[in-house]
Protein backbone atom coordinates (compact mmCIF):
# COMPACT_ATOMS: atom_id res chain seq x y z
CA UNK A 1 0.00 0.00 0.00
CA UNK A 2 1.79 3.53 -1.25
CA UNK A 3 2.08 6.06 1.58
CA UNK A 4 -0.97 7.98 0.35
CA UNK A 5 -3.20 4.73 1.38
CA UNK A 6 -1.86 4.86 4.49
CA UNK A 7 -1.84 8.18 5.55
CA UNK A 8 -5.96 8.11 4.52
CA UNK A 9 -6.02 5.02 6.64
CA UNK A 10 -4.51 6.08 9.55
CA UNK A 11 -6.92 9.45 9.46
CA UNK A 12 -9.83 6.90 9.24
CA UNK A 13 -7.94 5.18 12.40
CA UNK A 14 -7.74 8.21 14.50
CA UNK A 15 -11.38 9.19 13.72
CA UNK A 16 -12.13 6.45 14.66
CA UNK A 17 -10.78 6.04 18.05
CA UNK A 18 -11.72 9.29 18.51
CA UNK A 19 -15.32 8.77 18.35
CA UNK A 20 -15.52 5.45 20.24
CA UNK A 21 -16.65 6.71 23.60
CA UNK A 22 -19.02 8.83 22.62
CA UNK A 23 -20.30 6.33 20.26
CA UNK A 24 -21.09 4.39 23.48
CA UNK A 25 -22.72 6.74 25.73
CA UNK A 26 -25.00 7.11 22.24
CA UNK A 27 -25.96 3.73 22.68
CA UNK A 28 -26.79 4.09 26.00
CA UNK A 29 -28.37 7.45 26.45
CA UNK A 30 -31.91 7.76 26.34
CA UNK A 31 -33.58 10.20 23.68
CA UNK A 32 -36.02 12.81 23.89
CA UNK A 33 -36.37 13.81 20.22
CA UNK A 34 -35.60 11.53 16.89
CA UNK A 35 -35.90 13.30 14.18
CA UNK A 36 -33.69 11.61 11.19
CA UNK A 37 -35.84 10.59 8.13
CA UNK A 38 -34.93 6.92 6.03
CA UNK A 39 -33.78 9.61 3.00
CA UNK A 40 -31.44 11.02 5.67
CA UNK A 41 -30.24 7.31 7.14
CA UNK A 42 -30.67 6.18 2.90
CA UNK A 43 -27.78 8.81 2.24
CA UNK A 44 -25.96 8.42 5.49
CA UNK A 45 -25.57 4.60 4.34
CA UNK A 46 -24.30 5.82 0.93
CA UNK A 47 -21.61 8.00 2.47
CA UNK A 48 -20.44 5.34 3.80
CA UNK A 49 -19.71 3.25 0.41
CA UNK A 50 -18.27 6.18 -0.74
CA UNK A 51 -15.88 6.73 2.06
CA UNK A 52 -15.11 3.40 3.62
CA UNK A 53 -16.23 0.62 1.71
CA UNK A 54 -14.78 1.27 -2.15
CA UNK A 55 -11.93 2.56 -0.85
CA UNK A 56 -11.42 -0.14 1.38
CA UNK A 57 -12.02 -2.06 -1.76
CA UNK A 58 -9.64 0.07 -3.79
CA UNK A 59 -7.01 -0.31 -1.21
CA UNK A 60 -7.12 -4.09 -0.59
CA UNK A 61 -7.87 -5.20 -4.46
CA UNK A 62 -6.87 -4.25 -7.98
CA UNK A 63 -10.69 -4.24 -8.89
CA UNK A 64 -11.12 -0.87 -9.46
CA UNK A 65 -7.75 0.35 -11.18
CA UNK A 66 -9.30 0.73 -14.17
CA UNK A 67 -10.62 4.16 -12.87
CA UNK A 68 -7.68 5.10 -11.71
CA UNK A 69 -6.36 8.94 -12.14
CA UNK A 70 -2.88 10.05 -11.51
CA UNK A 71 -1.86 13.61 -9.84
CA UNK A 72 1.45 15.70 -9.36
CA UNK A 73 3.04 14.47 -6.73
CA UNK A 74 3.08 17.57 -4.82
CA UNK A 75 -1.01 17.44 -4.76
CA UNK A 76 -0.90 14.24 -2.56
CA UNK A 77 1.34 16.40 -0.15
CA UNK A 78 -1.62 18.93 0.22
CA UNK A 79 -3.69 15.83 0.72
CA UNK A 80 -2.18 15.06 3.72
CA UNK A 81 -1.62 18.55 4.73
CA UNK A 82 -5.79 18.61 4.14
CA UNK A 83 -6.43 14.88 5.70
CA UNK A 84 -4.48 16.75 9.14
CA UNK A 85 -6.45 19.87 9.15
CA UNK A 86 -9.54 17.65 8.96
CA UNK A 87 -8.90 15.75 11.87
CA UNK A 88 -7.90 18.11 14.04
CA UNK A 89 -11.23 19.96 13.50
CA UNK A 90 -13.35 16.72 14.12
CA UNK A 91 -10.96 15.92 17.30
CA UNK A 92 -11.66 19.72 18.58
CA UNK A 93 -14.87 19.33 17.60
CA UNK A 94 -15.19 15.99 19.84
CA UNK A 95 -13.57 17.41 22.91
CA UNK A 96 -15.94 20.63 22.90
CA UNK A 97 -19.61 18.72 21.97
CA UNK A 98 -18.76 15.83 24.60
CA UNK A 99 -21.74 13.52 25.32
CA UNK A 100 -24.22 15.80 23.29
CA UNK A 101 -22.63 14.06 20.15
CA UNK A 102 -25.26 12.14 18.28
CA UNK A 103 -24.98 10.06 14.93
CA UNK A 104 -28.65 11.64 14.22
CA UNK A 105 -30.67 14.32 14.23
CA UNK A 106 -31.81 13.63 17.83
CA UNK A 107 -31.72 15.15 21.43
CA UNK A 108 -30.60 13.35 24.05
CA UNK A 109 -32.57 13.91 27.58
CA UNK A 110 -30.61 16.37 29.72
CA UNK A 111 -28.95 17.75 26.33
CA UNK A 112 -26.94 21.06 26.69
CA UNK A 113 -26.13 23.30 23.65
CA UNK A 114 -22.39 24.05 23.29
CA UNK A 115 -21.63 27.65 22.11
CA UNK A 116 -17.96 27.09 23.59
CA UNK A 117 -14.39 26.31 21.62
CA UNK A 118 -14.63 25.31 18.33
CA UNK A 119 -18.47 25.92 18.35
CA UNK A 120 -17.92 29.71 19.34
CA UNK A 121 -16.71 30.28 15.73
CA UNK A 122 -18.87 28.31 13.62
CA UNK A 123 -21.66 25.77 14.42
CA UNK A 124 -20.97 22.57 12.33
CA UNK A 125 -17.16 21.67 13.00
CA UNK A 126 -17.94 18.43 12.58
CA UNK A 127 -19.31 18.64 8.63
CA UNK A 128 -16.80 21.12 8.23
CA UNK A 129 -13.98 18.68 8.56
CA UNK A 130 -16.06 16.57 6.53
CA UNK A 131 -16.21 18.93 3.51
CA UNK A 132 -12.02 19.05 4.09
CA UNK A 133 -11.65 15.61 4.52
CA UNK A 134 -13.45 14.64 1.09
CA UNK A 135 -11.26 17.08 -0.44
CA UNK A 136 -8.21 15.47 0.64
CA UNK A 137 -9.66 12.14 -0.40
CA UNK A 138 -9.56 12.95 -4.07
CA UNK A 139 -5.99 13.73 -3.41
CA UNK A 140 -5.26 10.93 -1.59
CA UNK A 141 -7.66 7.95 -3.31
CA UNK A 142 -6.50 8.89 -7.05
CA UNK A 143 -9.23 7.01 -8.62
CA UNK A 144 -13.27 7.86 -9.68
CA UNK A 145 -15.08 5.36 -7.60
CA UNK A 146 -12.63 5.48 -4.12
CA UNK A 147 -11.74 9.57 -4.26
CA UNK A 148 -14.28 12.03 -5.99
CA UNK A 149 -17.53 9.74 -5.09
CA UNK A 150 -17.13 10.86 -1.01
CA UNK A 151 -17.37 14.21 -1.96
CA UNK A 152 -20.25 13.52 -4.70
CA UNK A 153 -22.46 12.02 -1.52
CA UNK A 154 -21.65 14.00 1.08
CA UNK A 155 -23.26 17.57 -0.64
CA UNK A 156 -27.01 15.99 -0.63
CA UNK A 157 -26.32 15.08 3.19
CA UNK A 158 -25.10 18.37 3.90
CA UNK A 159 -27.94 19.82 2.77
CA UNK A 160 -30.51 17.85 4.27
CA UNK A 161 -28.76 16.96 7.50
CA UNK A 162 -27.78 21.01 8.06
CA UNK A 163 -31.55 22.03 7.35
CA UNK A 164 -33.12 19.45 9.75
CA UNK A 165 -30.61 19.79 12.34
CA UNK A 166 -30.88 23.68 12.80
CA UNK A 167 -34.39 23.38 12.90
CA UNK A 168 -34.36 20.70 15.53
CA UNK A 169 -31.90 22.71 17.38
CA UNK A 170 -34.30 26.01 16.97
CA UNK A 171 -37.43 23.92 18.17
CA UNK A 172 -35.74 22.76 21.02
CA UNK A 173 -33.63 25.75 22.37
CA UNK A 174 -35.62 28.68 20.82
CA UNK A 175 -33.82 32.01 20.62
CA UNK A 176 -31.30 30.85 22.35
CA UNK A 177 -30.54 28.96 19.13
CA UNK A 178 -31.67 31.76 17.19
CA UNK A 179 -28.94 34.11 18.56
CA UNK A 180 -26.08 31.82 18.28
CA UNK A 181 -27.12 30.87 14.63
CA UNK A 182 -26.86 35.25 13.96
CA UNK A 183 -23.12 35.01 15.83
CA UNK A 184 -21.60 32.09 13.85
CA UNK A 185 -20.82 30.86 10.83
CA UNK A 186 -22.53 27.49 9.82
CA UNK A 187 -18.72 26.36 8.18
CA UNK A 188 -17.11 29.26 8.04
CA UNK A 189 -16.05 32.20 10.58
CA UNK A 190 -18.32 34.65 10.06
CA UNK A 191 -16.87 38.52 9.39
CA UNK A 192 -18.07 40.99 11.07
C1 LIG B 1 -23.22 14.59 14.07
S1 LIG B 1 -23.45 15.81 15.32
C2 LIG B 1 -22.86 17.24 14.42
C3 LIG B 1 -22.80 18.45 15.27
C4 LIG B 1 -22.53 19.74 14.50
N1 LIG B 1 -23.53 19.96 13.49
C5 LIG B 1 -21.16 19.75 13.89
O1 LIG B 1 -21.05 19.68 12.65
O2 LIG B 1 -20.18 19.84 14.65
C6 LIG B 1 -25.20 16.05 15.25
C7 LIG B 1 -25.88 16.21 16.61
O3 LIG B 1 -25.17 17.10 17.42
C8 LIG B 1 -26.06 17.82 18.26
N2 LIG B 1 -25.69 19.22 18.16
C9 LIG B 1 -25.47 19.95 17.05
N3 LIG B 1 -25.07 21.21 17.36
C10 LIG B 1 -25.05 21.27 18.72
C11 LIG B 1 -24.71 22.27 19.67
N4 LIG B 1 -24.30 23.48 19.31
N5 LIG B 1 -24.78 21.95 20.98
C12 LIG B 1 -25.19 20.73 21.38
N6 LIG B 1 -25.52 19.74 20.55
C13 LIG B 1 -25.46 20.00 19.24
C14 LIG B 1 -27.48 17.53 17.80
O4 LIG B 1 -28.06 16.66 18.73
C15 LIG B 1 -27.29 16.82 16.49
O5 LIG B 1 -28.24 15.81 16.32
Amino acid sequence: MGLLKIVYWAGMLIEMIIRWPLRKNWRKTPKVEKRSTLQEKILLQSLALGMLYLPVIYSVTDWLDFADYHLPGWMGGVGIYLLVCAVIIFGRAHVDLKKNWTPYQEIYQGHTMVTTGIYRYIRHPMYASQWVWCLAQILLLQNWLAGPLGLLLFIPFYRLRVKGEEKMMLDTFGNKYKDYMRRTGSIFIKMK
